[in-house]
């Protein structure tokens, strides 16, 4: 699939599939089952980051409740535009609920701590986040994030939910493009 585009694969299916175990894992240490909070709510950053979240909702060994939010900062390009909107909104309200965001990357992290900061006006309980992957420049926008997958370097990736121009999320892995796909 995809001949001739991918460059290299930074990060394979099955290194993906053992992190995310791995993640779940901790995970649930923190939110008991029976919370008073009610089941942890897992809220997905379409579209990108709906892969991560079916495989990690699946290798959680706690119950879980999913909501997911679009919201649009990259459109087509490779880099954030830095104005974030919201296409789509939870459906419920998260107020009193373990909150747990999920996202396929930190980038900039303009994304983030966006969505950090709308969410929490609508007092959860508890609001953290997990990503799968993190870029260095993630750093500058001093986002806590409890719970990182990989982190890696500045370069765009696509697969595993992540695309370029809405193509390659179909792939199971992580890769980077050859450069002749952005018309190098
Ligand atoms: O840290 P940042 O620089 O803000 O970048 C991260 C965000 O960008 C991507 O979404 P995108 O806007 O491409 O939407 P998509 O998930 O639908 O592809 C990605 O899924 C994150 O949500
Ligand atoms: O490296 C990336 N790849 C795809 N989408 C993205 N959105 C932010 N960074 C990236
Ligand atoms: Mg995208």
């Amino acid at each position: 699939m995809y001949e001739g585009d991918i460059a290299s694969v930074l990060i394979s299916e099955e290194e993906i599939r053992e992190k995310t175990a791995e993640l779940a894992a901790i995970i649930a240490e923190r939110y008991p089952v029976d919370a008073p909070e009610g089941d942890l709510l897992l809220v997905g950053v379409l579209k990108g980051a709906v892969f991560f979240m079916t495989d990690l909702a699946r290798a959680l060994p706690i119950p879980t409740q999913m909501e997911f939010m679009a919201v649009s900062s990259y459109g087509s390009s490779t880099s954030s535009s830095g104005v974030v909107r919201i296409l789509k909104d939870l459906d419920k309200d998260i107020a009193g609920r373990n909150v747990l965001i999920v996202e396929d990357i930190i980038d900039s992290g303009l994304t983030l701590s966006w969505l950090m900061r709308n969410l929490s006006t609508r007092n959860p309980a508890s609001l953290e986040v997990v990503t799968l992957l993190r870029k260095p420049d993630a750093v500058k926008a001093d986002v806590p994030v409890a719970n990182v997958g990989f982190d890696i370097p500045n370069e765009f990736v696509v697969g595993y939910g992540l695309d370029y121009a809405e193509r390659y999320r179909d792939l199971p892995y992580i890769g980077t493009l050859e450069p002749t796909v952005y018309g190098g």
